[in-house]
């Protein structure tokens, strides 16, 4: 951001200025406004503006208006005194249990961990210092101790559980979510919650491992957030309360049916199962005409994590092509729509795949196996063994910061 703004006009500077000077932002608001009207003058982008709609923020996503909340609505002061007479217990300790459990005791607040006794799971919560008798307990106890209920189990588990923890989830008590799964395919799960309890959700939009790493860094990861049921009349505010809690940069709103559709499909296509498949064919078919493994990774994967994509990230798409030869932005606009006709199709199916439940299904079969991680460790080292990934692991160790 820093060094966009120092590249600035002073046209844009007045832009910016005047825009924000309209509404009462946040400065990191502010700052995030301003880099993108920064590039505005570059790029003639659409301009990005903020309004305060009854001291709720509005922003312009593209021409959509939607509600944004932000970790600077929440200074930590307030956070403790929102919480004061709350404890989170948080059940499960996978890859969210270790990054919201860990933001949200950073932040101060009262957080337990319930988890299997002696599974994996309570040694990495020993690991971190949640200590045994005191934040560390059995899944019953511990939820007999929170007042707000946070169902990190994985999925499968949140459903063969369910029997047993439901009547733990007593009034009084709020149940929360990292993810529609359980509730929206009540009809494969069996997971109703009781009537008589606010039900939340609040769904990090990221791996747990950088729910931690960006939050220790002062960034946050974005969360959506869903009321499922609302007894209290403030449901929705303890959602708000706890995605900043949790260390969440800011927060959209969804309902529990949209957070599981769009989640389930973005994880089989694009972010993790659609990227393996396209730098496989891209690989495979650099290898068939005769290209060393070295070039073709370093031309399918190592470019695109370590230059290409990071500048998506940073400033857009017509950022990355701007930053690439004439050449390349050429080839690049041609063959886009190539393939975009050619993957709508199967993200079409994948959509309803997610939607008819088949995807929850195979899920919920597949890791409700007691040798659900062994099997998919089998299947992850099938990846680790192609010859692309193998080739990753010489090309990453020849990296001049390389460290062991
Ligand atoms: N991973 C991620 O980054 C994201 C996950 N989510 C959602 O967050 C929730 C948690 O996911 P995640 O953190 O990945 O956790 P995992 O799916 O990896 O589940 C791990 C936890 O479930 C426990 N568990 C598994 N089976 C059982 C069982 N039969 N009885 C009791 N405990 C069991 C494990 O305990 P043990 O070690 O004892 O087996 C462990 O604590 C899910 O709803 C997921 O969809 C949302 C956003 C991103
Ligand atoms: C990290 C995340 O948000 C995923 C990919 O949806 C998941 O781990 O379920
Ligand atoms: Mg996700
Ligand atoms: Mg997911």
């Amino acid at each position: 951001m820093a060094s966009l703004a120092a590249r600035t006009s002073s046209k844009a500077l007045k832009n910016v200025s005047r825009t924000v000077g309209r509404s009462t932002v946040s400065p990191l608001a502010a700052s995030r406004s301003y880099s993108l009207l920064a590039r505005s003058t570059v790029a003639a982008k659409p301009k990005t503006t903020f309004e305060n709609v009854r001291g709720v923020k509005t922003l312009d996503f593209a021409g959509s208006k939607e509600v944004v909340y932000e970790r600077a609505d929440w200074p930590l002061p307030k956070l403790h005194e929102y919480f004061k007479n709350d404890t989170l217990a948080l059940i499960g300790y996978g890859s969210q249990g270790h990054g919201q459990g860990l933001n949200a005791r950073d932040n101060g607040l009262n957080v337990i961990v319930g988890v299997r006794k002696d599974g994996a799971s309570w040694k990495e919560a020993l690991e971190d210092g949640w200590v045994p008798g005191k934040t560390l307990f059995p899944i019953e106890e511990a939820i007999d101790r929170g007042t707000i209920i946070m169902n990190l189990l994985s999925d499968a588990a949140q459903s063969s559980t369910w029997p047993q923890l439901a009547p733990l989830i007593t009034k009084g008590k709020t149940l929360y979510f990292s993810h529609g799964f359980s509730v929206v395919y009540k009809e494969d799960t069996h997971v109703v919650p009781p009537t008589d309890v606010d039900v939340i959700l609040v769904a990090p939009k990221g791996s747990g491992r950088t729910v931690r790493t960006l939050f220790k860094e002062g960034r946050g990861i974005n969360s959506s957030i869903a009321v499922f049921q609302d007894v209290t009349g403030k449901a929705k505010e303890k959602a708000i309360a706890l995605g900043i809690a949790v260390g969440s940069g800011y927060l959209y709103e969804t309902t529990f049916e949209k957070e599981v559709y769009s989640d389930l499909y973005g994880e089989r296509g694009v972010l993790m199962g659609g990227i393996q498949g396209m730098f496989l064919a891209q690989y495979k078919v650099l290898r068939a005409n005769g290209h060393s493994p070295s070039e073709a990774f370093n031309e399918t994967v190592e470019e695109a994590t370590q230059s290409l994509f990071p500048l998506i990230g940073q400033h857009g798409m017509d950022y990355m092509y701007a930053a690439c030869s004439t050449t390349a932005r050429r080839g690049a606009l041609d063959w886009a729509p190539i393939f975009e006709a050619a993957n709508r199709p199967v993200f079409e199916k994948l959509y309803e795949s997610v939607k008819n439940g088949t995807e929850t299904r195979k899920s919920l079969e597949f890791n409700g196996r007691s040798t659900y991680r062994e099997d998919l460790a089998r299947e992850l080292k099938e990846i680790d063994e192609q010859e692309i990934w193998r080739a990753g692991k010489t090309v990453r160790s020849l990296r001049p910061d390389y460290k062991q």
